[in-house]
């Protein structure tokens, strides 16, 4: 069989694209040359042939894909520091990172995940001068690979809780490491299994019997040269997941391990050779890693779902089924509106969290720039942002992550589709790097006091300055800006209403933990309500930007999808609008048509849209997604690879179901 060079139907979409899709490209880039610089790196680490698998990884053992995993952990770094990359989710000059290009190596994520992601961070963000240059350029080398230890079988949320303790000897200037109890083992960490020989391990610090809080401690957990483990370090890997089986997230446990002084992490707490402590500015510092990681999951959580609906979307338009008018063949079903209103919507939400997290790393730069020069002022408002968007991006994401593979119909539960493994990775960013419940009540803390402090005439920080405004009805408006007053006004009724109910519970005799608890559920509404307006608005503005300097064919494409986005989260949180704004029955009615017009007029430009995300078919890893379009094809080609068929027997018929047959068993 002869095969086009492109699916027909793919051809034709293509030719209906109203914008220029290089130039799309390059503004989710970041810039021309962030796209020419992404896609050097990808023409080198593709023509690489150790990194491809030829036997697909769910027909290996858990030991085989750990292996397989780790040599090509090992390739891809080799070919990632000749090719001149030095960024991971560190040390970047600009916003693009390689980090989709990495994943794409590894359907189910790679044991040297954390080394890149947290472990030498956290070296350069909590190591003093002295400990950055011994340490970081170690861990750069590959010297020593590394993990972040923090949860405990016994806590993960909950820090202050974890058990791992490190007791400070004056006399020989070291800490003794130890794990009181089960509950006190390291449980979780990327890497840790078999892969890491050090760690930074999270333990609290105890001086002369006096508790000094959760520190960063760097430690060495397995021999340099035989990679056992060393005297009273007990390590192993935790089990299957549900996803992310090739990254080896290991076990920990310390048996009185002493570490040189040093060790810890002093940038901003020191212990002195006498033990005497000095506590740092600000003692949420030592938290730092998690919000660096919680900003940066609001752009990874985008670029899945973004590989997810590049999938959907171009199956979507091969695949043909039913009928819509009965004198003509089976449409494509992107056709059908209910799919569309699947899947359009994950194009622009995926817009919306990328630019938001260029926005958010920008706020993340600025602070740490304030943080050097001692100002802490930024923050609550920080951590209050990283919670809230690492929450709202993760959850959303993931749901329409399931919703793309969902519109595929069965074809969409092949592993070789690639969107059950993308799901997986996505929905574990709902609970790693805190929990998104617990995310959210951390938002709510942060809202709550300002919301008293305002009260008390205290200025608020800029992405909560809207809640200083009179909350007057107006008529309602369908515009952008009307939409998003209307978002501004829910987050404002639903905070005003937690903090009333707070009060009430207090008043009537609970405590304010008690009532606190209490309101929780109406809290994290109102925390989630206070993070849809700020990503409204950031989306919003950030187009108005980037508008001004795009070509009018793109500009009026993003606006397309801007209207689209606003629309479809009004008519979601319709009950919220009616409860706090003046939205009325008549005007829900023309914002179904206004949604209804928006599919129609963003159907022509669908695959435009997701060529446009640029993923090259070694990155998107889907034999529904291919950019040829020839899905069932791909479909019988992997099918083949199954070892089942590699044989037209099994043995197990003339060991099983032969005597069962001939009642012989
Ligand atoms: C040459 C080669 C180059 C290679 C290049 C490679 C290129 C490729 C790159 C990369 C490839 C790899 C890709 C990686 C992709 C990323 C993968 C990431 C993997 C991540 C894996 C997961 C890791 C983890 O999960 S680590 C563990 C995370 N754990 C948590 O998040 C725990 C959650 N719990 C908490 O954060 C806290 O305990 C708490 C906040 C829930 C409560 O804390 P507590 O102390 O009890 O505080 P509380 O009393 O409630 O509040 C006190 C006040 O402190 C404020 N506060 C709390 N936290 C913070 C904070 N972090 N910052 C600032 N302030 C904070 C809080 O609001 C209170 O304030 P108040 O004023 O008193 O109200
Ligand atoms: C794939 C993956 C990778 C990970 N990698 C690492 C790693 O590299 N290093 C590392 O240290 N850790 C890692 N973790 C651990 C992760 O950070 C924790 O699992 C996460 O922080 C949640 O904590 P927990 O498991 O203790 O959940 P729990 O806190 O036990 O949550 C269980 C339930 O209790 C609720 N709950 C808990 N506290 C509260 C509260 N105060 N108020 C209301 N509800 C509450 C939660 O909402 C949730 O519904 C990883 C986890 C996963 C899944």
């Amino acid at each position: 069989m002869t095969l086009k060079k492109v699916n027909p139907d793919l051809e034709k979409e293509r030719s209906t694209c109203t914008f220029n899709i290089e130039e799309l490209t390059n503004l989710l880039d970041t810039g021309a040359h962030c796209t020419a610089e992404r896609r050097a790196v990808e023409d080198k680490v593709f023509s690489v042939k150790e990194l491809k698998d030829e036997i697909p990884d769910e027909f290996l053992s858990h030991k085989e894909r750990y292996e397989n995993a780790i040599r090509k952990s090992v390739f891809l770094h080799k070919v990632l520091q000749e090719t001149g990359v030095k960024r991971g989710v560190y040390n970047r000059s600009d916003k693009s990172d390689f980090r989709t290009t990495y994943y794409s190596i590894f359907k189910d994520g790679s044991p040297f995940m954390l080394q890149y992601s947290m472990f030498v961070p956290t070296i350069l963000g909590q190591g003093d001068s002295e400990q950055v240059e011994l340490w970081y350029k170690r861990a750069l080398n590959m010297e020593i690979i590394g993990t972040y230890a923090q949860t405990e079988l016994g806590h993960g949320t909950f820090i202050r809780g974890l058990e791992t303790e490190a007791v400070y000897d004056e006399k020989t200037e070291e800490f003794i490491l130890n794990s009181p109890s089960l509950s006190s083992y390291k449980w979780w960490p990327g890497g840790l299994g078999h892969t890491t020989n050090y760690c930074i391990v999270m333990a609290q610090l105890k001086i002369k019997g006096k508790p000094y809080g959760m520190q960063p401690f760097i430690v060495q957990i397995r021999d340099e040269e035989t990679h056992m483990p060393l005297p009273g370090v007990k390590v192993g890997e935790i089990g299957a997941k549900l996803a992310f089986n090739t990254v080896n997230n290991g076990f920990l446990g310390f048996e009185h391990v002493r570490i040189p002084r040093r060790h810890m992490l002093m940038r901003f707490s020191q212990v002195s050779k006498d033990g005497k402590f000095t506590s740092s500015a600000n003692p949420k510092l030592a938290y730092g890693t998690m919000v660096m990681v919680r900003v940066t999951i609001v752009n990874s959580a985008a670029t899945y779902l973004s590989r997810a609906v590049t999938i959907a979307i171009r199956y979507s338009a091969v695949r043909h089924q039913s009928k819509l008018k009965q004198n003509e063949p089976e449409p494509q079903i992107l056709d059908y509106v209910t799919q569309q209103h699947k899947l359009f919507i994950g194009i622009a939400t995926s817009h919306a969290y990328m630019f938001c997290s260029y926005w958010l790393w920008d706020v993340y730069v600025m602070y740490q720039k304030e943080q050097n020069v001692g100002n802490f002022d930024r923050l609550p408002e920080l951590h209050a942002l990283a919670c809230c968007l690492k929450v709202i991006s993760s959850s959303d994401c993931t749901g329409l992550v399931e919703k793309c593979r969902m519109s595929c119909g069965g074809h969409g539960f092949m592993m070789s589709s690639n969107l059950p493994q993308l799901y997986g990775i996505s929905t574990a960013t709902c609970t790693y790097e805190g929990e998104n419940t617990v995310m959210l009540l951390q938002t709510a803390r942060a809202l709550v006091k300002a919301w008293e402090l305002g009260s008390r005439g205290r200025p608020f920080s800029p992405t909560m300055s809207y809640f200083a405004e009179k909350n007057v009805p107006s008529k309602w408006d369908s515009s952008l800006e009307g939409i998003l007053n209307a978002f501004q006004k829910v987050s404002i009724g639903k905070l005003s209403s937690s903090v009333s109910s707070l009060q009430e519970y207090t008043k009537s005799g609970l405590s304010a933990e008690d009532a606190w608890n209490k309101a929780s559920v109406q809290l994290i509404g109102a925390a989630e309500a206070w993070g849809r307006a700020v990503v409204l608005s950031i989306y919003k503005s950030e187009i108005e930007r980037y508008g001004q300097t795009v070509s009018p064919a793109l500009k009026s494409v993003l606006f397309d999808l801007v209207e689209l986005y606003y629309v479809h989260l009004t008519l979601e949180k319709m009950g919220d609008l009616l409860l706090y704004t003046q939205l009325s029955e008549k005007d829900v009615v023309s914002l179904r048509k206004k949604y209804e017009d928006l599919l129609e007029k963003i159907r022509p430009n669908a695959i435009g849209l997701v060529d446009a995300f640029d993923y090259r078919d070694e990155v998107l890893n889907s034999t529904l997604g291919s950019y040829d379009g020839f899905a069932y094809e791909r479909l019988m080609t992997e099918a083949m690879k199954s070892p089942l068929n590699a044989e037209p027997v099994n043995q197990s018929f003339h060991k099983y179901i032969k005597p069962l047959m001939k009642g012989k068993l």
